[in-house]
């Protein structure tokens, strides 16, 4: 695996303004990205996913800290590291708005200097692949938010740069073009082979196209790891068991003590408990409190998890999973 986007130890302090007081949105963040890897980068409001995303891109220098674009310090060559890199700042700031698609799509080619041929070919296979030749007359202005969506990436295509950072790609989008735009990233990675990183509030986005998944919390990581590896976690440790009966008081008392998290439904022939566990060896301690009473089990099953569930219970601090640093 080689290392393309490393970010060690950035930190970065606004000051509010109208007072003295400071906000540390980011907070000693380290995580490698390599070549190929499609990157989830995730957390709840205020986070400091665009702050990351701004310094990574050069949009804003790390107070300390260090962030390397292909072994290039940003901080040092600031020009030869953002050569490798695009991005996708959320509300498209990247596009002009009184050009037309295929306006923006030559200006930005333009500043690449590639040859008319290349241009026109490029150009022409993101149309397609974009579905955006029939607009490719109209003005920005008067496209839909998704269609600039589509085209805001189409631009940070066309550079064919290593790395694109896309900052809630499908945030404001309805359902159907957010389904789109997550499609065509899926095609993005398929045909293009590049890194990307993208922050999203948006989980399908990241259960169907993201490897792993940095999650921060109040400017510090909580967990970096495979986000196949946590669904597979969390699925581990997420059952849901029938009873023959209900629970009594005490009992319910006593598991909802342990388990504060512990759904329960109670039905006199078949209550069912949904519980996460931190440990898979706790589910001996609910045995405990389930032969108190001769409660007869009837199944247990491991719950299906998706990826929202998992992400909110790591926000919330719901759950033991410690950091793991992917290697
Ligand atoms: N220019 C700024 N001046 C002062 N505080 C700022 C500034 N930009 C961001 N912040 C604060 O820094 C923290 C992190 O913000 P950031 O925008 O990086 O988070 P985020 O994870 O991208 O959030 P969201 O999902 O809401 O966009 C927040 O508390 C935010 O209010």
């Amino acid at each position: 695996m080689e290392p393309i986007v490393e970010v060690k130890h950035i930190k970065k302090t606004y000051k509010k303004r109208r007072s003295n007081e400071y906000v540390h949105a980011v907070n000693d963040v380290s995580f490698t990205v390599n070549r190929g890897e499609i990157l989830g980068l995730l957390g709840p409001n205020g986070a400091g996913k665009t702050t990351t995303i701004k310094m990574i891109c050069g949009l804003l220098i790390a107070d300390s800290g260090m962030v390397t674009v292909n072994g290039v310090n940003i901080r040092q060559k600031r020009l030869g590291a953002l050569r490798h890199i695009s991005a996708v700042l959320e509300g498209n700031r990247n596009l002009y708005w009184r050009l037309t698609v295929r306006e923006n799509l030559e200006y930005f080619a333009g500043n690449r200097g590639l040859s008319r041929k290349d241009v026109a070919e490029r150009i022409d296979d993101l149309l397609g692949k974009f579905n955006l030749r029939d607009k490719e007359n109209e003005l920005v202005n008067r496209l839909s938010r998704g269609m600039q969506q589509k085209l805001a990436i189409a631009v940070a295509m066309l550079a064919e740069s290593d790395v694109i950072l896309l900052d809630e790609p499908t945030l404001g989008l309805d359902v159907e073009t957010g389904y789109e735009v997550r499609e065509l990233l899926r095609e993005i990675v398929k045909d293009y082979n590049r890194t990307i990183i993208i922050s999203s509030h948006d989980m399908d986005v990241v259960q169907d196209l993201c490897e792993r998944a940095v999650i921060i919390n109040e400017g510090e990581i909580v967990t970096d790891d495979k986000v196949e590896n946590l669904l597979k976690i969390f699925e581990v440790r997420a059952y849901t068991i029938t009873l023959g009966e209900s629970l009594s008081d005490q009992q319910h008392q006593i598991l909802l003590q342990k388990f504060p998290q512990l759904e329960y439904t109670p039905d006199m022939f078949q209550s069912k408990l949904k519980i996460d566990l931190a440990k898979s060896e706790e589910i001996y301690d609910l045995f405990d409190v389930l032969k108190l009473e001769s409660t007869p089990v009837e199944s247990i099953d491991r719950s299906t998890v998706n990826f929202e569930q998992i992400f909110m219970k790591i926000v919330k601090g719901e759950t033991q999973h410690a950091l793991v640093q992917s290697s």
